[in-house]
């Protein structure tokens, strides 16, 4: 059990989020390392539609998009099951949100609103994550790490894409601000934040977090 305060605050249910490329899993997996938290992880390598989603946006979004929705409900509820309900921490490198934000980006019309439907029903009851570090980047800061992290269906992404998400992430977070002053939005410099190279950066994100914790 979380007992570690003073005043009791909310057992911590972290979510590091942040456009394509920001530098989540890392983040999110020095956190736990360094929090000694169990850290949930999105499943990336065995998603099938990936590649023909980069190659098709407008053919493969639904596919991918219901595929994301319904793995990242799984994990949600193991999570729930093993860690939240039991006030065990948690640090995980994505917010269930993330669904309807890449969601409204790819998908229009009726697949819209059939996936806004089914989202709504998954994820309405489940507890959401109390904290959120947000890794805020520029274009050219995610190009260069996707080129650097090298994944082959992600090397023609187009940059307008991810500008547009840039943008969604910036209106998400300004929306989950509004609705829900109760959740934590740590929002971390991804640009001149060199966490992987610079130990000191590192430190001064988790001296941010623990102010909260
Ligand atoms: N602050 C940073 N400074 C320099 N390099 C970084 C930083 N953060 C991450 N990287 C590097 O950038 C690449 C992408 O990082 P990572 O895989 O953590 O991003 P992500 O946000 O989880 O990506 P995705 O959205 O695709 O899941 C990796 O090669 C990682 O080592
Ligand atoms: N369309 C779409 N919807 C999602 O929910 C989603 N989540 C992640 N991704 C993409 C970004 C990286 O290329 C790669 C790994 O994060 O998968 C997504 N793409």
């Amino acid at each position: 059990m979380w007992e570690d305060h003073e005043v009791k605050k909310p057992c911590p249910f972290i979510a590091v989020e942040g456009a394509i490329g920001a530098g989540k899993t890392t983040l999110a997996t020095m956190l736990a390392e360094r929090f000694n938290f169990p850290l949930l992880k999105e499943i990336v390598e065995e998603n099938p539609f990936l590649d023909k989603f980069y190659q098709n946006i407008e053919e493969w979004a639904f596919q991918l998009e219901m595929f994301f929705l319904c793995n990242r409900y799984k994990q949600l509820e193991d999570t729930v099951k093993n860690y939240v309900s039991r006030g065990m921490p948690v640090v995980s490198d994505y917010h269930i949100y993330k669904n309807w934000i890449f969601a409204q980006r790819t998908l229009q019309g009726n697949k819209r609103e059939k996936y806004r439907q089914i989202y709504h029903l998954l994820t309405d009851d489940l507890p959401k994550p109390n904290v959120i570090v947000y890794i805020q980047a520029e274009l050219a800061t995610l190009l260069k790490r996707i080129e650097k992290r090298g994944r082959s269906f992600e090397q023609d992404i187009d940059p307008g894409y991810l500008e547009r998400l840039i943008e969604d992430y910036e209106t998400a977070i300004t929306q989950i601000k509004a609705r829900e002053p109760e959740t934590v939005v740590i929002t971390i410099d991804g640009n001149t934040l060199d966490f992987v190279e610079h130990p000191e950066h590192f430190e001064q994100i988790v001296a941010q977090i623990k102010e909260h914790l």
